[in-house]
């Protein structure tokens, strides 16, 4: 090819991406709302903010006061009804619950949850909710719950802290809490302590695998559903991903099921009478007299919703906390000044939950971080019934509605000017304690009839941990190390959290 042919082609690549890099930035200055293609509809939006999803999701939702359709490609299935507006998700959440059920669609796309609290509707989830809900209200529950907490804190939290510290290490906080959480709530739902909060750092496949369900999820919301099932069919890519997960979870949750099962057959003096979550669990579904094809599935579905509802809400929020907390030092001091006026802290003393209930400044820190941080930052409806939300948008059996509660926490119209400040002192109460906000306002934990059943034990859980390590440790995060929302159903950090530890002493703050 001669050399002025070449020049040709050359020129004409330079001026076909120029004039692409000038039509995208042209097109991003004139509107941040995604342009509707022909064919491919939104989704080349998508591709160019898909590390950033949540927050193009807010900058969309923000311009347009709250509530967009976002189209997808022909012929997709894929136009979902994207609402941060208060009154929408008070009626679909509380005022209409019965017209939005979780569908099958969201079965569908949720389906290894199987028939578990998450994923139910009608009967199945109202047994599923009461019996839950009745074992969670036991005394013997709350008792093994502070008792498995303090033992993972003392036992293996400090000493794994200390240990990075005395080496000078960096470490990532956010692994350090999703093994932290793993372990607790394998305890105390599956009776078994697996010990990823080890020194060494085991690999356990079914942690992993929760990690993998979450962000194949995910995907499967933003691929038109053919393709989805074509890749599950074949085998490929993510959902070959998803197949390998689902084995691991199964291969942990039914040993932990066959242990337990073994042990209750066990004869009276090799058994100590204790309370045990899942016999418990399976007792009361029984007296609810229903007739389950197969119980022992309908179990292992309950509790892999425990699982993720516990361990991964819990170290999102964990992680979130600390991050804020490592960019916002007056709060930390603020904090501090707390722990020392209302708890006491000496190796073996526990806090009990009055004591933690002054913790008001803390509360109003955690409830900041959920509002900013909501470890559920979307929540995913489909009507029954064709319907009209308060937002004027009609809606009907084949639209998607996606909630989003991370946007919700970034909107002036909600929470006034400083929105994006951590600010904890906005959850004072005038006549003194927390402020009380509607959770249509404020739905971290849900609202309405599906309001999150961890919720008490969740503040419990979390202030034990932030005040005892804010207590002994000032927590860095390691210069250069960006922080960005990962993809998955529960808001993780896609790189971790990479900090440093300062032994409190040390750095003289008591
Ligand atoms: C910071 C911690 C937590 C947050 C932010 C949170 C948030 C939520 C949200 C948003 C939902 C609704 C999910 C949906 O319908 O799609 C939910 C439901 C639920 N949560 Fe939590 N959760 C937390 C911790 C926990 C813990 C520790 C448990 C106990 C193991 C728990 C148990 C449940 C259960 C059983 C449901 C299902 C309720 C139903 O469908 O009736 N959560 N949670």
């Amino acid at each position: 090819m001669a050399f002025h042919e070449y020049a040709t082609i050359l020129s004409v690549f330079f001026i076909f991406m120029s004039l692409l890099t000038f039509t995208y930035r042209h097109q991003k200055e004139r509107s941040i709302i995604p342009t509707n293609w022909p064919i491919v509809g939104m989704i080349p939006s998508f591709i160019v903010n898909v590390n950033r999803l949540h927050d193009y999701i807010t900058e969309f939702l923000i311009h347009t006061g709250g509530t967009f359709m976002w189209k997808g490609p022909w012929f997709s299935k894929m136009n979902m009804l994207m609402s941060a507006h208060p009154l929408d998700i008070q009626h679909v959440l509380c005022k209409n619950f019965n017209n939005y059920p979780k569908g099958d669609k969201f079965r569908e796309m949720f389906d290894i949850f199987g028939n578990g609290i998450f994923n139910s509707d009608g009967e199945l989830w109202e047994i599923n909710r009461k019996v839950t809900m009745s074992v969670f209200k036991r005394s013997e529950y709350h008792y093994l719950f502070e008792t498995i907490i303090w033992h993972k804190v003392e036992k293996g939290l400090l000493p794994l802290l200390e240990s990075t510290f005395v080496q000078g290490m960096e470490i990532d906080l956010q692994e350090i809490f999703e093994r932290f959480a793993f372990d607790i709530t394998c305890k105390l739902f599956l009776d078994h302590d697996p010990k990823s909060l080890s020194l060494d750092f085991p690999y356990i496949p079914c942690q992993k695998a929760l990690l993998d369900v979450e962000e194949v999820i995910v995907y499967r919301h933003f691929t038109p559903v053919n393709i989805w099932k074509l890749k599950r069919f074949l085998r490929w890519g993510d959902e070959k991903k998803l197949i390998n997960a689902w084995k691991s979870i199964d291969d942990f949750i039914y040993k932990c099921l066959a242990r337990n099962h073994e042990y209750n057959n066990m004869k009276g003096e090799h058994r100590e009478k204790q309370f045990v979550f899942l016999t418990t669990f399976m007792r009361e579904i029984r007296e609810e007299r229903c007739d389950f094809a197969d119980p022992t599935k309908l179990l292992r579905d309950t509790l892999l919703s425990l699982m993720i509802a516990g361990k991964d809400n819990i170290s999102s929020a964990l992680s979130w906390f600390f991050y804020m907390l490592a960019k916002n030092q007056n709060v930390e001091d603020k904090i501090l000044k707390e722990i020392h006026a209302h708890l006491e802290v000496k190796i073996g003393v526990r806090w009990n939950e009055k004591e933690l209930g002054q913790m008001v400044y803390l509360h109003g820190a955690i409830n900041e971080t959920l509002r900013l941080f909501p470890p559920v930052a979307l929540n995913h409806k489909s009507p029954l019934q064709q319907d009209i939300l308060p937002s004027g948008h009609k809606v009907n059996q084949n639209t998607k509605i996606i909630l989003a509660f991370y946007t919700m926490g970034r909107m002036k119209s909600i929470w006034g000017e400083d929105c994006m400040e951590f600010r904890p002192e906005r959850w004072f109460a005038k006549g003194g304690g927390i402020k009380h906000e509607p959770s249509y306002i404020f739905p971290a934990f849900n609202a309405g009839p599906r309001t999150c059943l961890g919720k008490d034990m969740s503040f419990y859980q979390l202030k034990v941990v932030i005040a005892t390590i804010v207590y002994h440790y000032h927590v860095e995060l390691v210069k250069g190390h960006s922080v960005l929302p990962a993809h998955a159903i529960v808001l993780h950090m896609k790189h971790g959290l990479k900090v440093r530890l300062t032994k409190r002493r040390e750095a003289n703050r008591i």
